[in-house]
């Protein structure tokens, strides 16, 4: 309930009094459609059908006077009001339903954008522990069914409104008729909530099932280098074949919990009918035309009781989706960037002036709390600006932990981040990343042309701008070469290039952001050496413009830069010129270099 409330509530106030008129709306017709139906009682009357008087009927007695009018003319009055009724009531039908599926699309929109908003705004951390196949998944499968349980929610609402309506309407006719059909179908509603029960125990069922579908499904299509290569065809055909098993039993649960639950309904209903009309006709001895009237009234209502039951199974199902949406709102809230983001996402905000030094000042940190051994030690450490630094270690040494730490992605648990020696203030920490352009291994291309790849990072650069970062990063020569050069649909992940052709094109990308400082994190460890040359070529010719911090396993790769810091088991155990700490004997510097070989570390 909390959480159908939950979303209720962001209906209420996205749509506003709309949503109200709309559901006012919908009981104006449903009472429409009342009036039209008494209508058809002093019809019967007049035309002699039953020898019912509409005067027989309470609150019918002003239509007394049709009595007294020629037949044809009684008949002609009452026909032509029932039209003007139906017209009136599929007028405003179509009305209403146009404006609801404008209410609906936009409500979808609204959630989506919100979630996503919420997503962007959330912190790194909170990306690490979750899986990326189940954010796809929120912001699709669960989405779809969210929004339309909230519509089913007030469809409910104004449907039990509209019921209760008819109800006081029958117990003006006849109270203790109604009272008795009440009671009988309370106790039948009280017997079916245990389809309620198996359709909200279903649903949770199809929330894991969708989450475990699209996580597999995109390891699958991401690894199918690896499953082709290593004829691991058959297992992942297998693992759908089990998968589409499961998801067949469920629906049928399901359909068949539903069908029970209508199976159930009408055989009560008709055992309940019968009692009615006996109870009617031997107990209460209830006139002819209160008894027409009745059976018409409930006929109408019986199927409202259903339609009510079935609606609450409906949403008992979609309630684990708002669960996990709601949960998945809410976490993303509680992840907020601690310096938190301004309209835009702070978009057009000028980068940090950074002029002397960046900083980590005896910082300790550790990705679980509860572990005694910290994953940065007492890590002091100081990036010159314009020069360049190389960070080295062993594997889980500690580097890219760093590097996330100056990127502002991580926090410290005790110690500081520092901007020419002044500590870093959580306000400052996005102006922070907006003057860093960061490169992993593994960069991220669109599937589109390399123009608009590069435009992606920046909307306002000019030709003459790309192609100038092109030269930087040793890529113009092969962007030249191509048949539709900078218009080249470069593939999905950029696929159809080399990865050293990828990574100079990721660099010219993160060049074209005019950083003051330039991240390479492994960026060049996959590549040959020839393509590794064509990178330094590109680090040489941007010295001194900029700030860089190189993380490599390669001697080449570090052996042009001025400062190198060198991690250890999370704390730095040398620091100062590469010449320098290359020839301290016991230094874990030589040992990396391995002897003066330019080989891996
Ligand atoms: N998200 C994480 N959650 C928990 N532990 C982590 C996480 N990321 C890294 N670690 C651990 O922190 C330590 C340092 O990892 P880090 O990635 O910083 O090392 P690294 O020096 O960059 O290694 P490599 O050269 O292999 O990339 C490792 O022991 C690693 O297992």
């Amino acid at each position: 309930m909390k959480q159908l409330l939950y979303f209720a509530g962001q209906l209420h106030r996205y749509s506003g009094k709309i949503l109200y008129i709309n559901l006012i709306g919908m009981l104006f017709i449903g009472l429409l459609d009342g009036a039209a139906v008494l209508l058809l009682l002093p019809l019967i009357g007049i035309i002699g059908i039953v020898p019912s008087s509409a005067a027989s009927i309470p609150g019918m007695h002003f239509l007394a006077f049709l009595q007294e009018m020629p037949l044809a003319s009684a008949l002609a009055v009452i026909l032509c009001f029932y039209i003007a009724l139906v017209a009136a009531q599929s007028l405003l039908q179509r009305n209403l339903s146009l404006r609801e599926v404008r209410i609906h699309t936009g409500f979808i929109n609204h959630v989506r954008l919100e979630t996503y908003r919420l997503l962007l705004e959330a912190n790194w951390s909170f990306f690490v522990r979750k899986r990326k196949s189940d954010l796809i998944n929120a912001l699709t499968g669960e989405l779809g069914r969210v929004t339309n349980g909230a519509f089913l929610f007030l469809q409910l609402i104004a449907s039990a409104a509209f019921t209760l309506i008819q109800i006081g309407l029958a117990l003006w006719l006849s109270w203790p008729l109604t009272l008795f059909i009440l009671g009988c179908g309370l106790l039948i509603g009280w017997l079916s909530r245990r389809y309620i029960r198996k359709s909200r125990q279903l649903g949770a069922v199809t929330v894991d099932l969708a989450q475990s579908y699209l996580a597999a499904i995109s390891d699958h299509f991401n690894g199918m280098k690896e499953i082709k290569s290593n004829s691991l065809e058959q297992s992942r055909y297998r693992w759908l074949q089990d998968w589409s098993v499961k998801i067949e039993r469920e629906r049928y649960e399901f359909t068949k919990v539903r069908s029970n639950s209508q199976l159930f309904y009408k055989w009560a209903s008709a055992v309940l009918i019968a009692v009615f009309i006996f109870a009617a006709v031997t107990l209460f001895d209830t006139q002819g035309g209160q008894m027409l009237l009745i059976t018409l009234l409930f006929a109408r209502l019986w199927p409202r009781f259903t339609g009510i039951q079935s609606n609450l199974e409906q949403l008992a199902s979609s309630i684990p989706s708002f669960k996990a949406l709601m949960e998945l709102q809410l976490e993303s809230k509680a992840a907020k960037e601690r310096g938190g983001y301004k309209e835009g996402f702070g978009e057009g905000a000028l980068p940090l002036p950074m002029q002397d030094a960046l900083e980590l000042k005896e910082v300790f940190f550790r990705y679980d709390r509860s572990n005694p051994e910290y994953t940065l030690h007492d890590v002091s450490l100081r990036i010159p600006m314009n020069g360049m630094t190389a960070i080295v270690g062993k594997s889980g040494a500690g580097k890219s932990t760093i590097v996330d730490m100056l990127l502002g992605l991580i926090e410290p648990e005790r110690g500081c981040v520092a901007v020419d020696g002044k500590p870093l203030q959580p306000e400052e920490v996005l102006t922070l990343r907006r003057s860093i352009s960061y490169v992993p291994q593994d960069s991220f291309l669109y599937h589109a042309s390399i123009r608009d790849n590069l435009l992606s990072i920046d909307p306002g650069a000019t030709e003459a701008d790309m192609w100038e970062a092109m030269e930087f990063s040793s890529a113009i020569e092969f962007v030249r070469g191509l048949p539709q050069g900078l218009d080249t649909i470069i593939g999905d992940r950029g696929v159809l290039l080399s990865g050293g052709e990828r990574q100079r094109l990721v660099l010219a990308r993160a060049i074209l952001r005019k950083p003051s400082i330039l991240i390479l994190d492994e960026a060049t460890s996959a590549l040959d050496s020839l393509n590794e040359s064509k990178i330094q070529q590109a680090l040489e010719r941007l010295r001194g413009r900029l700030t860089i911090i190189v993380i490599a396993h390669r001697y080449t790769t570090i052996q042009n830069a001025d400062h190198v810091i060198v991690i250890d088991g999370g704390r730095v155990v040398q620091a100062g010129d590469f010449r320098k700490l290359a020839e301290e004997q016991d230094g874990m510097f030589r040992s990396l270099l391995g002897g003066k070989q330019p080989v891996a570390m």
